[in-house]
Formats: structure tokens, C-alpha cells, sequence
């Protein structure tokens, strides 16, 4: 079966799926008088279709164990899905860039316990995938009327192995 590498998640390598979601020096602006930084808009909540609004929720996901075998990707077709650690964990990010309607060469990021991520509209992903234990995450996501979940199942599952660690992540 076909391992998938794992690279450290950085906005130039996700920008083709989204935006990576972390106190980026270059968005910060001081408010509050001074007190307080704000990391201003690192992400658009995209929501489409009449009656559609955007909710956030929380995910508590189990940890995944390893090797896992990755045999499905999703997509929202409807709206953007963000993802912020809440829990202090690193996390996995598993996405694939759509190749004619099916997902194509997928690639897999090694998140920081301080970084999230927003995911485009209709941009073929893995369900959450938590290291090390129970992990909270706040979701930016679409509720509203029509089908919101795509998915794809793989012929040829392929596996992901125990990511290496940075000790600084
Ligand atoms: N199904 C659901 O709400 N979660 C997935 O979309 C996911 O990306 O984890
Ligand atoms: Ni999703």
C-alpha cells in the first residue's frame, strides 16, 4: 500500500486548499489600546445557497492510530469548513486537489497545536484526523437546506504512518 509523506503545514504549500489559520505577524494590528492583538482576516466563511448562514461548532475527535489507512476524502460543495485546535495538540490535515470530479494525488500536513485551517469551498479533504488524544477543535462551517457532503471512496486505499514530531511545533 502507498504511504503518504507528511510535510509541515505552511500557507504557501495549503494555499491551493485554503488558508492556514495562525497569529501571523504580518495580519496583526494592536486594538484595545494597545492591549490586546488582533490577527486580522485570515479567513473568509464562504456559504452558498439561499437560507444557508454560517455556524461554529466544536469537535471532539478521537485520535487516530497509526498506520492509518486513508480510504475516503469528503468535500463541501456548499460552503468553507475551518478547523482551530482548541486542545494544544498537533493535528493531521489530509487533502487532495479535485482531478475531474474524484480527488487527485492526495497530500498530508503535519499541523501545529497552534495552527488551524480553512478549507475552500468544494476542496476534497480527510475527516479530522487528532493525534496523540481527545482533542477539541472550534469548526467554522455551513448549516442550511441542501447536500453539503460529498465523498469519495478509493479503490486503492493508501496509508498514512506515526508522524514525526518537531519538538518546537
Ligand atoms: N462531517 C463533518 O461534519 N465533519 C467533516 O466535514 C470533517 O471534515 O471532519
Ligand atoms: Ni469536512
Amino acid at each position: 500500500m502507498r504511504v503518504l509523506p507528511i510535510r509541515s503545514l505552511t500557507a504557501e504549500a495549503f494555499r491551493p486548499f485554503g488558508e492556514v489559520i495562525d497569529a501571523d505577524p504580518a495580519r496583526m494590528r494592536l486594538i484595545n489600546g494597545g492591549t490586546t492583538e488582533r490577527f486580522h482576516g485570515l479567513a473568509t466563511v464562504d456559504v452558498a445557497g439561499e437560507g444557508a448562514r454560517p455556524i461554529l461548532s466544536i469537535f471532539r475527535g478521537q485520535p487516530r492510530r497509526f498506520p492509518y489507512a486513508i480510504d475516503m476524502m469528503e468535500r463541501h460543495p456548499l460552503g468553507s469548513q475551518s478547523f482551530t485546535p482548541l486542545s494544544g495538540r498537533p493535528w493531521l490535515v489530509v487533502v487532495a486537489p479535485d482531478a475531474g470530479g474524484r480527488p487527485g494525488r492526495a497530500m498530508a500536513f503535519l499541523a501545529g497545536p497552534r495552527q488551524g485551517v480553512n478549507y475552500h469551498r468544494n476542496v476534497w479533504h480527510h475527516p479530522l484526523m487528532t493525534l496523540d488524544g481527545i482533542s477539541d477543535f472550534l469548526i467554522v462551517d455551513r448549516d442550511g437546506p441542501g447536500n453539503n457532503l460529498e465523498e469519495f471512496f478509493y479503490e486503492e486505499p493508501f496509508l498514512i504512518e506515526e508522524p514525526v514530531r518537531d519538538t518546537d511545533l
